[in-house]
């Protein structure tokens, strides 16, 4: 679909500092950006900025809406975290009737359940964690085994990792001291090494305490990102795998913190934390 100059409307906003321009695609089944044309907007110097585009779509019966997600670099994500809670809020300023009191979103993990609370902050049922290598994907242990502290050689350094998918791949990394780690080295290595045949956002982790974690984040199409909701999930599920964490943590983010909990009863992540509209337009 092609729009001129100046007509095609968007609102950005912003979670934790990972910021993506949203649009209200409710004119058309698929979104109304190519890959390409997504990239484009997310250049931080010839576009609008941003780490992502999200696009709300109308959705089937049981659902109040849609939501697809393309990264700065036009690949598109089964899942976002920090951009479903910014969708919440877009589609209230939209008007958009909910379900009670929040909403019900069908996204690339399935309908997720999201609640706007008093104080702003946005609570969402992020689903259950898919923990199988063929699930996540990952060709590093046999397909029926969980990926838990598995060895993996990644820039001439060997890595114990832990994968989980929230509806896209994530593989954790446990670290004594955060600072040490190089990021834009190690980061890249991970997302497109051959073991991760969908590529994979990589998250590195040092343990505060068993009820505090901080993360620093290289994501899959995005690179370095102030947070990832998926992968503070993903950061939270490995270390209860592998006896580091309580099933409920402060996940803290270079962009800020996130509350998750594991639900023993449910199976199921429960995210919250803030989301901020920045500025609206027309590109
Ligand atoms: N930052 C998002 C994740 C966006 C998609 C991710 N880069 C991927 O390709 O899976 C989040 O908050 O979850």
């Amino acid at each position: 679909m092609t729009f001129a100059p100046g007509t095609l409307a968007f609102t950005k906003y912003e979670g934790l500092g990972n910021d993506f321009v949203l649009i209200d695609n409710r004119i058309a089944a698929e979104p109304v950006l190519s890959g390409d044309q997504a990239a484009a907007v997310c250049d931080r110097h010839f576009g609008v900025g941003a780490d992502g585009v999200i696009f709300l779509l109308s959705a089937a019966a049981d659902a109040d809406f849609g939501m697809r997600i393309y990264n700065n670099d036009g690949s598109e994500a089964q899942m976002c975290g920090n951009g479903i809670r910014c969708l919440a809020h877009f589609a209230r300023e939209l008007g958009i009737a909910g379900t009670g009191g929040g909403y019900r979103v069908e996204t690339g993990a399935g309908i997720l359940n999201i609640a706007l609370l008093a104080d702003g902050r946005v609570r969402v049922d992020m689903g259950p964690p898919r923990l199988l290598a063929d699930e996540i994907p990952t060709t590093l242990v046999p397909a029926e085994q969980k990926v838990v502290a598995a060895s993996i050689p990644v820039g001439g350094l060997d890595w114990r990792v832990t994968c989980v998918n929230m509806g896209n791949p994530h593989a954790v990394v446990f670290v004594d001291e955060l600072a040490t780690v190089d990021l834009h080295r190690f980061g890249p290595l991970f997302e497109r090494d051959r073991h991760f045949p969908e590529r994979i956002n990589t998250h590195f982790a040092e343990v505060i305490s068993p009820t505090h974690l901080r993360v620093k984040v290289w994501e899959r199409g995005a690179g370095p990102t102030l947070a990832c909701g998926t992968g503070a999930c993903a950061v939270l599920v490995a270390a209860v795998l592998n006896g580091l964490s309580h099933t409920e943590a402060t996940v803290e983010l270079p962009g800020g913190p996130l509350e998750i909990r594991w639900d023993g009863a449910t199976n199921r992540l429960l995210m919250t934390g803030p989301a901020h509209k920045v500025f609206s337009g027309l590109l």
